[in-house]
Order: structure tokens, then sequence, then C-alpha cells
């Protein structure tokens, strides 16, 4: 597959500038990745609902359920990693020119493949949130018991047991699951949006 010859990116008329005063927020992604069990499905539901009773519109791309559908094709091999993450990246992009903050669930285990999503976006608009937890506190919890079938040799690839997981060297929130409460989590990325001007501070009066 070679570059793409002949396309011209088309201007509309309603742009992402129109959308988002509609909307009185900027869109962005808030891009989870941490080990399975870390944390990500539920602070994301979380931080999701919050938005949403403020009157912020969102979107919640999540593992499991994009590998059911767009991306059920792939499996877990470095290489179908990479693409799961890039046509996420693709998606999330779209939403985000809808004026939409995006909030995406996925290990994500490759700095590199990270990387390349945060490229597509503009500067500030992608926001790397690393859901810190020690693989033990993970594997402890094992809420879908993946972790135990890894050990017994029936998954093979998971990672943290026989696949990496490469931390973010530079993430924008760190948030480390076993020290703190689904609540603090989330409310520290909703501090970070409203500091940042995503959301506007109106919404956020009682
Ligand atoms: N081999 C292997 N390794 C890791 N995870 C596995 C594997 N097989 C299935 N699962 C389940 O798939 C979920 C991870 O999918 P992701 O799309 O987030 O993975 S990745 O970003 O492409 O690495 C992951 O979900 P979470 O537990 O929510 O992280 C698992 O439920
Ligand atoms: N501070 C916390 N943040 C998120 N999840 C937590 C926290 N403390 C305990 N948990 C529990 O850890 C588990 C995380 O599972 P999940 O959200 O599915 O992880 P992931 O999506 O990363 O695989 C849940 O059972 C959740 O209740």
């Amino acid at each position: 597959m070679g570059e793409p010859n002949n396309l011209y990116k088309q201007q509309t008329s309603v742009n992402r500038e129109k959308r988002e005063l509609m909307l009185g927020q900027r869109g962005c992604v808030l891009w989870l990745t941490g080990l399975s069990g870390s944390g990500k499905s539920t602070i994301a539901n979380r931080v999701e609902e919050i938005l949403h009773s403020r009157g912020v519109l969102t979107y919640l791309l999540d593992g499991d359920n994009v590998r059911l559908g767009l991306n059920k094709d792939l499996g877990f091999s470095a290489k179908d990693r990479q693409e799961n993450i890039r046509r996420i990246g693709e998606v999330s992009r779209l939403f985000v020119d809808s004026g939409l903050i995006v909030l995406t669930s996925f290990i994500s285990p490759y700095e590199e493949d990270r990387q390349s999503v945060r490229r597509i976006f503009n500067d500030g608009e992608f926001i790397e949130i690393y859901i810190r937890c020690d693989l033990a506190v993970c594997e402890q919890r094992d809420p879908k018991g993946l972790y135990q079938k890894a050990r017994n040799g029936e998954i093979k690839n998971f990672t943290g047991i026989d696949a990496p997981y490469q931390p973010p060297i530079t993430p924008e929130i760190t948030v480390d699951t076993a020290k703190l409460t689904v609540e603090e989590c989330a409310n520290k990325i909703i501090e970070y949006l409203v500091e940042h001007q995503f959301i506007s501070r109106n919404k956020w009066r009682d």
C-alpha cells in the first residue's frame, strides 16, 4: 500500500469551530493506557458519567467493544495491536473533529504506537493518561479471569505475562489505582479538562 494519490482534503462550511461553539466545549481525546485490570474501563466510564451529567458531549471507545466490531479481524500480535491502535486513533480523530470529548480505553502497550496517534492530533488535544497499577495487583483483581488463563497457558501473548507493556514516558496525567479511589482518579482527569479549558468553568459551578 503506497501513499494515496490524487486525493484532496475537502473543507466543509459547517466546521469544527462552529460545532465547538454550539457545544460550548473543545474536542480532545483522553487516551487511557494501562495493563488489563488496571482500571481503564472503570475510570473512563466514571469520567464519562460525570461529564455527561454536566452536559458535556462525550464518546467512549472501549477495548472489548471495538474489538467485537470495527476491529474484529485483529488479534493480539504486535502487528495487530499496532493496527488496532491506529484505527482507534483515526476514529478518535473524527469524533474530536465533531467537537466531542473522546475517551479511549485500550491497553495500547507500545510507546511508538501511542506516539503515532499523538502525532495525528493538534498540540494539546491528545491527553495521554497512564492508568498505573502494579502487575501483582492487576493479577489479584483479575476481573475477567484472564490472568489465570494466561498463567495456565490457555491465552498466549497476554500483556504483562508473555507480551510487553511499555509505560508512557511523558503522560499528561498519571493515576495509580492501587493508591487512589475511582472517584479520586476521575476527579484528577476532570480537573485537567477544566484547567486546560476543554470544558467551560460555568458547567462546573453547582
Ligand atoms: N492476549 C491478550 N492480551 C491482552 N488483552 C487480551 C488478550 N486477549 C484478550 N484480551 C482482552 O482484550 C482486551 C485488550 O484489548 P485492547 O484492544 O485494549 O488491546 S491492545 O491495545 O491492542 O493491546 C483486554 O481488556 P482489558 O482487560 O479491559 O484491558 C482483555 O479483555
Ligand atoms: N482506583 C481504581 N480505579 C479503577 N478501578 C479500580 C480502582 N480500585 C479498584 N478497582 C477495580 O479494579 C478493576 C479494574 O477493572 P477494569 O476497569 O475492567 O480494568 P481494565 O479496563 O484496565 O481492564 C475493577 O474491578 C475495579 O472495581
